[in-house]
């Protein structure tokens, strides 16, 4: 059957039918935009099989399996009023619903004189398991001192500031927020389209710090994909097909209130000196991973998914797995136990011109290009912050990779259909 004769997904026919009446009819005798919401129009779009629903006990996009695309967006809060963010989370919530059902964020009234509700630029394309996961930043709970919203005493004590790590150049405008919104979706104009509206929605109270989209590219066959390095990445990643492991390293327990079934997450945007790894040797290339780079084994091992013998040697008494090797430092034997759930996208924002002024007078162009980390975790101070020092300190991939910018966001609960995200954090105030 080919797409175009497809049924109509059981969504995509609620967002059809969505628009009121007179909408249609405005949108037909309007023509512009109003057009997209003419029958043959509507007719025309494909089907959207791929729904991730919003709703649920844990938010949708972090045990997501991983789409294509990826569009981070931070947001400073502009307001003094608690009860105007409570009303931009209730706007994002009903929008994010919409969204995740392939409808636009509003309905569309196709008034000419106005400007259009939804920018249009998703409709007709496929759902393409959007997701949107939200979450706060430290400044929604107290910003140079003061407490805008009456939640600082509502901080969880696990939401800690990220301390500074060996090697850090972060810059300040694209690090940090008081809010954060990651759309996912196997489209990237999907994906960057739901965060346009949400922030078209919280115009007056919050506006955009930074943003940065990134991409997953992975193979047909399900195996795991590649980073810019070439190398597999996401090997040892915790399952989360075992709830029980999700339950002890990524959803938060009793201890965190109303961050219960919530999970912190931490973003790092990490610049890759491409330019010189390419010509690095392949042995070293390895070596510096700790795996073998086609078919993502430990050194010394045949299988991608075997154990990592940490102890084994070479001949001479060498670690086969080097002691400073990435997989080493970042693993669980060498941070007493620690474990996050990488969820990371590699980024290419193009190339800029470098010109050194002293001998022998460099020239030439640097990508900016790396990974955009991403890890979610129970709790950062025995997650991330664990594992970085280790990294920071010992990695020899440092010699690669820069962290430039970094947030740490907590994201609440999901929701259950009815209820806003981050209700349980206002409830009694
Ligand atoms: C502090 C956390 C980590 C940072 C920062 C980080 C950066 C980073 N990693 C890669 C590529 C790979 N990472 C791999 C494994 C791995 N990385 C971390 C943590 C951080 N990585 C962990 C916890 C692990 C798993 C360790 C283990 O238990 O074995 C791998 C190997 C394959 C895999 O398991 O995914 C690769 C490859 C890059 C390129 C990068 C920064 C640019
Ligand atoms: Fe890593």
């Amino acid at each position: 059957m080919t797409q175009h004769n497809a049924p109509i997904n059981p969504a995509r026919r609620r967002f059809l039918l969505g628009t009121t009446q007179a909408a249609v009819a405005g949108a037909l005798l309007g023509g512009g935009l109003g057009m997209l919401n003419s029958p043959r129009a509507m007719a025309a779009t494909p089907p959207p099989l791929d729904l991730v629903p919003f709703d649920g006990a844990h938010q949708a996009g972090i045990l997501t399996p991983q789409q294509k695309h990826s569009y981070f967006a931070a947001f400073d809060l502009d307001t003094d009023k608690r009860a105007d963010v409570i009303a931009l989370l209730k706007r994002w919530t009903a929008a994010a619903r919409r969204l995740s059902r392939g409808q636009t964020a509003l309905p569309l009234s196709g008034k000419a004189d106005a400007a259009p509700e939804d920018g249009g630029d998703s409709i007709g394309l496929s759902t393409s398991k959007l997701t949107l996961t939200f979450g706060f930043g430290p400044g929604l709970f107290s910003k140079n001192g003061v407490d805008r919203y009456g939640l600082a005493s509502r901080r969880p004590e696990a939401f800690v500031d990220l301390p500074k790590f060996n090697g850090d150049q972060l810059v300040p405008e694209r690090s940090g927020g008081d809010l954060s919104v990651q759309a996912c979706a196997d489209d990237p104009q999907v994906a960057f389209h739901a965060v346009r509206q949400l922030a078209a929605l919280a115009q007056g109270v919050a506006s955009l710090r930074w943003a940065q989209p990134g991409f997953a590219s992975a193979p047909a066959d399900g195996s795991t994909g590649r980073n810019l390095m070439g190398f597999k990445d996401g090997t040892n990643n915790p399952s989360t097909k075992d709830p029980a492991l999700m339950k002890e390293f990524v959803w938060v327990g009793d201890e965190g209130g109303w961050m219960k079934n919530g999970s912190y997450v931490v973003v790092r945007r990490i610049r890759i000196a491409l330019e010189h790894w390419d010509r690095s040797e392949l042995g070293f290339q390895q070596e510096v991973v700790g795996r073998y780079k086609d078919n993502g084994a430990p050194l010394g091992q045949k299988d991608e998914f075997e154990t990592m013998k940490l102890d084994a040697t070479d001949a001479d008494g060498n670690p086969v797995i080097p002691d400073s090797a990435h997989s080493r430092v970042a693993s669980p034997q060498e941070n007493g136990g620690a474990r996050i759930l990488r969820r990371a996208y590699s980024f290419n924002d193009g190339a800029n011109f470098v010109a050194e002024r002293w001998p022998p007078w460099h020239q030439g162009i640097e990508y900016d290009a790396g990974l955009f980390f991403i890890a979610y975790q129970r709790d950062p101070r025995s997650g991330f912050i664990r594992i970085n020092k280790t990294v920071a300190a010992r990695d020899m991939m440092n010699q690669y990779t820069t962290h430039v910018a970094s947030a740490i966001f907590a994201c609440p609960p999901g929701t259950d259909g009815k209820g806003y995200i981050g209700e349980p954090l206002f409830a009694g105030l």
